[in-house]
């Protein structure tokens, strides 16, 4: 994790998104913050043309556009005939049937980084067939969860066992698995559900690091992140707008041993 956050100092590695157009500001900001390089698209051939050119790929559902339907899978499957790492973040999944319908065309392609909150992680693994345990989900409220990150534990697994890759499921306790392992990670601050795009920002920040360290570590890495920044900057500020302000000038400043010694705990997945 030290060297994943080093590295993305030292080599500026671009990790360019199509994502929702709520959050994108902030979503860039972090990434910049950590030492990455943003790019946000939405057309099919952009999306082809930044997976040749980063060195991974951030997709965010939250808010879709009729050209998703072909800019979505088409860069998918461009980063997967580049070998490039991509990060899924499948925001409100539940909401219409474009949301549900990509979701289920990218299983193709799968993510080296599912990151979302505890229902939409239950969602991906139900859609994805992948776990008869994630049945248990209540479902997204709109882009919030309803579920524990407990209780998205085995789908979390599940997804990772399927993707060969890593799986974070965001809430007061993360969890980051890649099928092997189970790691948990303290941190943050309930003042990040009161700034729209930390989930989504989170995310991007695990691309920037997917671009230097494999998926478990780029995942690990932005958790770790987010929560020592998280916490920082609650102690910094005086509500929701002085701490975006705050969590980007402490994301900033955190240095590689502050985000490799952040408490996380193990286990056998
Ligand atoms: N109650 C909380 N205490 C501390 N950190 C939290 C809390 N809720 C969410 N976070 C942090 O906020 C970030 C976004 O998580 P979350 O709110 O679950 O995502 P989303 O916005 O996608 O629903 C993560 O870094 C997570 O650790
Ligand atoms: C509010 C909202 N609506 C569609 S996307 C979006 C942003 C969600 O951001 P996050 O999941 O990081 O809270
Ligand atoms: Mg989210």
């Amino acid at each position: 994790m030290a060297a994943a956050v080093r590295e993305v100092r030292a080599a500026n590695p671009l990790a360019p998104s199509i994502t929702n157009t709520v959050t994108q500001n902030f979503v860039a900001n972090a990434q910049l913050a950590v030492g990455g390089s943003a790019a946000m698209v939405y057309l099919p051939d952009e999306g082809e043309c930044v997976a040749a050119l980063g060195g991974a790929v951030y997709i965010n559902l939250g808010t879709l556009l009729p050209v998703y339907e072909e800019t979505v899978p088409r860069t998918a499957r461009a980063c997967a005939e580049a070998a490039k790492p991509w990060v899924l973040d499948p925001v409100g999944v539940g909401i219409g049937s474009l949301r549900t319908e990509l979701i289920r065309a990218v299983k193709a392609w799968p993510a080296a980084i599912v990151r979302g909150n505890a229902s939409e992680i239950i969602a991906v693994a139900e859609l994805w067939g992948l776990d008869a345990a994630a049945d248990n989900g209540r479902g997204p409220r709109g882009v919030d969860a309803t579920d524990s990150v407990e209780a998205a534990r085995a789908a979390a697994v599940a997804i990772a066992r399927f993707s060969g890759g890593a799986v974070a499921v965001s809430g007061p306790t993360d969890l980051v698995t890649d099928g092997a392992v189970v790691v948990r990670a303290e941190g943050g601050s309930p003042l990040m559900c009161s700034v729209t795009g930390s989930g989504c920002s989170l995310g991007g920040v695990a691309a920037v690091y997917a671009c230097v360290a494999d998926p478990l570590t780029a995942a690990l890495a932005a958790t770790a992140a987010y929560n020592r920044a998280g916490a920082q900057a609650a102690e910094r500020c005086s509500g929701p707008g002085s701490f975006q302000v705050a969590f980007l000038d402490a994301l900033a400043a955190l240095t590689p041993e502050e985000v490799a010694d952040a408490p996380l705990a193990f286990e056998e997945a």
